[in-house]
């Protein structure tokens, strides 16, 4: 089964609650950056995430979602993963779905990070055979020795990221939506990291990634995608034109 995605007219309405006051409302009609802000006559203010997107993926592509702060790429992605319910349109997927970002959400800090690992592998989609065929890897990888069975609530920031991170990537994922969390972190684990995320991206069929980073668009990516206040503006094979024009934007 090959991998496909495609979206047909999507948009991603957010009806905005609390926002009192008619000068703040005001503010934030005249907003030119991020989604369009609007509203019905005496309705509530809303913005418009994403407006109207086409957007066919298939098999081998590795597409950039590139933009503005705000131009929608969080969106798109966590529409594509089926997080967010489209407001307008159809959003079609051949393929299992992997996302890659909110590596924290879902973590019980009450039990181990062990138990922890069980749980995030099943939640990704893993059979209980896998995340126990993985489970010594993923251990081995994130340099946890013994705290592995003490709850994560005790855990630093750091040694939780490594656990999620080192179990998100284990998997073989066949759709891989990533957020650009992968480039964070501190850069001695960062080598190790990259290396393994190299290898996630390649045993994928497809893969999207939201970014702003040239280098990482050039070294990741064979196609672009700019969004633009909730649209796609363009969308192409990755060539060095297109690549200066979308990082102007
Ligand atoms: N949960 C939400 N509720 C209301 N508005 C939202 C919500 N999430 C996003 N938005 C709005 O939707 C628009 C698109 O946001 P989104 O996070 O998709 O942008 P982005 O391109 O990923 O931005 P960045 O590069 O800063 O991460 C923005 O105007 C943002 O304010």
């Amino acid at each position: 089964m090959s991998a496909e995605i495609r979206l047909e007219d999507v948009s991603v309405r957010f009806q905005i609650f609390g926002l009192h006051g008619r000068s703040l409302k005001k503010t934030a009609l005249n907003l030119s950056t991020g989604g369009r802000i609007g509203r019905e006559p005496g309705a509530r203010v809303h913005i418009d995430a994403l407006a109207g997107v086409n957007l066919h993926l298939q098999e081998g592509d590795r597409v950039a979602l590139v933009g503005h702060n705000g131009a929608g790429k969080s969106t798109l992605l966590r529409t594509m993963a089926g997080i967010y319910e489209p407001t307008g349109g159809r959003v079609h997927v051949r393929g299992r779905v992997s996302p890659m970002f909110d590596l924290m959400v879902g973590i019980n800090p009450e039990a181990t990070g062990r138990e922890n690992v069980r749980l995030r592998g099943l939640l990704l989609g893993m059979s209980a055979a896998e995340v126990d065929a993985y489970a010594g890897e993923i251990s081995a990888f994130s340099g946890l020795g013994g705290y592995l069975d003490l709850p994560v609530k005790i855990y630093s920031s750091g040694m939780l990221l490594r656990l999620m991170f080192a179990v998100t990537t284990a998997i073989s994922p066949q759709i891989l939506l990533l957020d650009e969390w992968i480039t964070a972190g501190d850069s001695a684990f960062m080598e190790r990291a990259e290396q393994r995320v190299n290898g996630l991206i390649d045993r994928s069929a497809l893969m999207v990634i939201a970014t702003h980073n040239r280098v990482l668009v050039e070294r990741l990516c064979n196609k672009v995608a700019v969004l633009e206040q909730g649209r796609v503006v363009e969308f192409g094979p990755l060539t060095p034109l297109l690549l200066d024009r979308a990082m102007a934007a």
